[in-house]
C-alpha cells in the first residue's frame, strides 16, 4: 500500500505572492527562486525548534541560469487540497524601506493603480496628481484597510477542495468576516478546526523557545493552512523573503505595537488573535451542531447552517465572501 503521503494526487496551486517565483520539481519538491534572506533564514530554521513547522530545505538548484531553494511541497499527498495564505505580524514592509521612502522617495504608479482600483478616493490630492504612491505610504494603507492593522494577521488567498483560487481579501477587515471564510473554507468541519488550533497552540509554544525568532524581524511571513476531504490538515510558516536578523542590542518581543526602531512585527499578536478567531469559529459551529442536533462525526458540511445561524443572530453584514 502506498502511503497517503507519497502520492502526488495535486498539480501546484499558488494563492499569493509574486509571479513567477516558482517552478515544479520531483515529486514532494517545489522549486522557489533564490533570496539570499530566504535561503539563509531556511538553513537556520533547519537547525531550529521551528523546523517541524516549516518546508524541510533541501539546498540549492540550478535551472535555466537561475538558482533556486528547493524545499518540501507541502501539499504533497493532499486530494484536491483546500489552501489558505494568511499573512502575520502587525507590520509588511521592512524598516528600512520606510527610511529609504524617507530619504529618497520613488514613486510607484503600479501601486497607485493598485489603490485607485480597491479605493478611487484613498490617494490623497497630491498622490492624484503623481499618480503614484510610495511602497510603505501602499503596505501601510492595504494594512489599515486589512485586518493588518488591527488583528496582526489577514486573508491572502484562499481555494475550497481544488476550486477556483479566490484573493478578494483585500477589504477583509471585520473579524466576523474572518470567521465566516473560516468556516466556508473548512466546511464547518470541526475534526479539520480543532486540529488547526491544536498545531497554531503548539506553533505558538516552539515559536516562544525559538532562538530564531528570538533573534529575528519576520515580516510578510504567512501561514500556509492545507486541508483535504479526508481530514489530513495541517499549518505550516512560509516566505521567509523579508525575514532578518534583528539588530544586535534589540531585543524582540512580537507582542507588541510597533514604533519606527523598535524593529517589532506583531508576529504573536497577530497569532493569538488568529487562534482566538479559530477557536470562536470552533464554539460557532458546536453550537450550531447542538442546536440541530446533528453529529459532528458525519463530518457532513454544517457551513450553511452555520452561516445561517451567525445571519439571524444579526452577525453578518453582506455576502463578500460567501461565493468560495
Ligand atoms: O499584495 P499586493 O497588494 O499586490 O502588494 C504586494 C505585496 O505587499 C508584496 O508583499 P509579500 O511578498 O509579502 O506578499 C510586496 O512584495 P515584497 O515582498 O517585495 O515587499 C509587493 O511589493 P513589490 O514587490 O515591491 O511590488 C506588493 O506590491
Ligand atoms: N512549500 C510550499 N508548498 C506548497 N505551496 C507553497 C509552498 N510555498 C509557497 N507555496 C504557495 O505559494 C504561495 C506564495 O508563496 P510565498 O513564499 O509567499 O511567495 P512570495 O515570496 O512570492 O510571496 C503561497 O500562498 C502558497 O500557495
Amino acid at each position: 500500500m502506498v502511503h497517503w503521503s507519497l502520492r502526488r494526487q495535486n498539480s501546484w496551486v499558488q494563492l499569493a505572492g509574486h509571479e513567477g517565483n516558482f517552478k515544479a520539481s520531483e515529486r514532494g519538491h517545489i522549486l522557489k527562486k533564490f533570496s539570499p534572506i530566504e535561503n539563509a533564514c531556511l538553513v537556520a530554521l533547519m537547525e531550529d525548534v521551528l523546523r517541524p513547522y516549516v518546508p524541510t530545505y533541501y539546498g540549492l538548484v540550478e535551472r535555466d541560469e537561475q538558482t533556486y531553494i528547493k524545499m518540501e511541497d507541502l501539499l504533497m499527498g493532499l486530494e484536491a487540497p483546500s489552501i489558505m495564505d494568511c499573512k502575520i505580524g502587525i507590520r509588511t514592509y521592512l524598516e528600512e524601506e520606510l527610511a529609504k521612502a524617507l530619504l529618497k522617495p520613488t514613486p510607484r504608479k503600479d501601486m497607485y493603480n493598485k489603490m485607485v482600483a480597491l479605493e478611487p478616493d484613498a490617494p490623497t490630492p497630491e498622490e492624484h496628481k503623481q499618480q503614484a504612491v510610495t511602497k510603505p505610504r501602499y503596505m501601510q494603507w492595504r494594512e489599515s484597510v486589512s485586518s493588518t492593522a488591527s488583528l496582526g494577521f489577514r486573508i491572502e488567498g484562499v481555494t475550497v477542495e481544488a476550486g477556483p483560487v479566490k484573493k478578494n481579501f483585500k477589504k477583509m477587515k471585520s473579524r466576523d468576516k474572518i470567521m465566516e471564510t473560516f468556516v466556508l473554507f473548512t466546511k464547518g468541519r470541526k475534526d479539520i478546526l480543532a486540529t488547526y488550533l491544536d498545531r497554531l497552540e503548539k506553533m505558538q509554544t516552539a515559536l516562544q523557545n525559538s532562538e530564531f525568532f528570538r533573534t529575528h524581524e519576520v515580516i510578510g511571513s504567512s501561514l500556509l493552512f492545507v486541508h483535504d476531504r479526508r481530514g489530513f490538515s495541517n499549518v505550516w510558516m512560509i516566505d521567509f523573503g523579508k525575514t532578518t536578523p534583528a539588530p544586535p542590542h534589540v531585543t524582540l518581543r512580537h507582542d507588541v505595537p510597533w514604533e519606527p526602531g523598535t524593529h517589532e512585527d506583531g508576529y504573536l499578536l497577530g497569532l493569538k488573535n488568529l487562534i482566538a478567531a479559530f477557536r470562536d469559529t470552533m464554539r460557532t459551529v458546536e453550537e450550531t451542531a447542538e442546536e440541530t442536533s446533528e453529529c459532528l462525526e458525519q463530518q457532513g458540511d454544517i457551513s450553511d447552517k452555520v452561516l445561517r445561524k451567525r445571519e439571524i443572530e444579526g452577525n453578518t453584514t453582506n455576502g463578500e465572501n460567501k461565493e468560495l
